[in-house]
């Protein structure tokens, strides 16, 4: 509860909040665990490692450790905090429509899971253990299975899970791979699986050789601040953002099941659930082979 008021009123502060939780919780989870390696600021830890840089979501996650150990010392892990964050994050940003349209809408709820709690903190948390585990936008299909065939998870769970995209933003440097610089200095598109009006659209929100790197596009052009089955629907209009998205809709292995969800946002929910439990249980330590953390970020 008190993880979910910290996360509803930041995220009503912030919309990009739960983007960032949701991210966050991926990109821990994968690496070592889900243990809030992720977590741990110094030298040489993940959050160093350049695959890590555009992570967010951090001081939410401090906010609700500290409400926690005022209420409940030494008690909630980190790494509880972050899961039941990144669980609140999806469910919080579904209510909005069912808010505007609450009429036609009051019993859609979202994919509302039941996680369980009790994961230990980790201990180690290093940069070279990210490239390994991390996805990269480049990966073909067989190369994103095996990382998480590696973790418990199948290429269903990826379509799955991969349906996170339907909220949040990146950075144009994730999916510039797919444009080549051309003489006269403009992107030109070069990977023919994405659609060429929504890579025109693109190119113009993303500045050529721009060396700021604050500039930010939504994953889901359609609606990128609802938990839906939207992102679906635009892999199917060839408009996947990143490379790793539209080979998903290339792949007869992975085609019908963004065709199902695509058609039928229950039994996304559904499905969600269950790989968002497969998601969060990844290398969980328990007894000694973690601690309770008292605060994970020394000075931000
Ligand atoms: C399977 C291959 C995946 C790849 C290659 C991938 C890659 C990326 C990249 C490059 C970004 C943009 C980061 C930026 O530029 O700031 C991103 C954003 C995001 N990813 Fe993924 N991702 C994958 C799977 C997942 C999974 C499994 C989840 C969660 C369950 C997830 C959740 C998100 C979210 C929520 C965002 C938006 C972050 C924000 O708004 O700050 N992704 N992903
Ligand atoms: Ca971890
Ligand atoms: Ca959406």
């Amino acid at each position: 509860m008190m993880v979910k008021n910290t996360v509803r009123s930041a995220s009503d502060l912030d919309p990009t909040v739960p983007g960032k939780l949701l991210r966050l919780f991926f990109h821990d989870c994968f690496v070592e665990g889900c243990d809030a390696s992720v977590l741990l600021q110094g030298n040489g830890t993940e959050r160093s490692d350049p695959a890590n840089k555009s992570l967010g979501g951090f001081s939410v996650i401090d906010s609700a450790k500290r409400v926690l150990e005022i209420f409940c010392p030494e008690t909630v892990s980190c790494a509880d905090i972050l899961a039941l964050a990144a669980r609140d994050a999806v469910e919080f940003v579904r209510p909005n429509d069912a808010h505007i349209f609450f009429l036609t809408f009051i019993f859609a709820g979202g994919p509302n899971i039941q996680i369980p709690t009790g994961r230990k903190d980790g201990r180690n948390s290093t940069a070279v253990n990210v490239r390994p585990n991390i996805i990269d936008t480049s990966f073909t299909l067989d190369e994103m299975a095996k990382i998480f065939s590696a973790k418990g998870l199948s290429m269903d769970d990826l379509v799955i899970l991969s349906g996170a995209h339907t909220i949040g933003r990146s950075h144009c440097s994730s999916f510039n791979d797919r444009f080549k610089l051309d003489s006269n200095g403009n992107l030109t598109l070069i990977d023919s699986s994405l659609d060429r009006q929504y890579a025109a659209q693109l190119t113009k929100m993303c500045p050529v050789g721009a060396s700021d790197d604050s500039v930010t596009v939504n994953n889901d052009p359609g609606t990128p601040l609802q938990f839906d089955n939207q992102y679906y629907k635009v892999l199917l209009e060839h408009k996947g953002l990143f490379q790793s998205d539209s080979a998903l809709l290339n792949d007869a292995r992975t085609r019908n099941r963004v065709l199902e969800f695509a058609n039928n946002q229950d039994s996304f929910f559904e499905r969600w659930g269950v790989s968002f439990l497969k998601l969060s249980s990844i290398g969980v330590k328990t007894g000694d082979e973690g601690e309770i953390r008292q605060s994970f970020i020394p000075i931000e």
